[in-house]
C-alpha cells in the first residue's frame, strides 16, 4: 500500500488509456478496502470509511477534499451521519487511470 500512496499522479492527458481489466485487478490488489463498480457506464473505485458520527464524517471529507486539491485531482463525496463514501475516476478520460488508485492508497492513509 504505501507504494501506491508515496507515488504522485501523473499529468493525466485526454487521450491517456484507461486501465485494463488485468491492470485494475492487479492494482486493487494495493488498495484493499476499495472495489470497482461502473456508474453511468464508467468504471469508479470506491470505499466507505465509517465514523463515530457526521461531524467526524465531514471533517474527513474535508481532508479529502484538501488532498485533492494538492493533486488536482477530485473524487466524489458521498457524506453521510457516520459515513463517508469516496468515488475516484478520471474525469478525462471517462475511466479508471492509475492516478485513481494512488488518490484512493491516499485517502486509505488518512
Ligand atoms: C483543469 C483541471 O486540472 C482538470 O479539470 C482536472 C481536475 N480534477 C480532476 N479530477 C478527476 N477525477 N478527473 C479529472 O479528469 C480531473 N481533471
Amino acid at each position: 500500500m504505501t507504494q501506491l500512496q508515496e507515488q504522485t499522479c501523473e499529468a493525466c492527458r485526454a487521450d491517456a488509456p484507461k486501465l485494463t481489466a488485468e491492470q485494475i485487478d492487479a492494482l486493487l490488489v494495493e488498495a484493499p478496502g476499495w472495489q470497482v463498480e461502473e456508474r453511468g457506464g464508467i468504471a469508479q473505485l470506491n470505499r466507505e470509511f465509517t465514523f463515530a458520527n457526521f461531524a467526524e464524517a465531514l471533517a474527513f471529507a474535508q481532508k479529502v477534499g484538501e488532498l485533492a486539491e494538492a493533486f488536482d485531482h477530485h473524487p466524489m463525496i458521498v457524506t453521510e451521519w457516520g459515513k463517508a463514501t469516496v468515488y475516484w475516476w478520471t474525469h478525462k478520460i471517462g475511466g479508471l487511470h492509475k492516478n485513481d488508485f494512488i488518490m484512493a492508497a491516499k485517502t486509505s492513509g488518512l
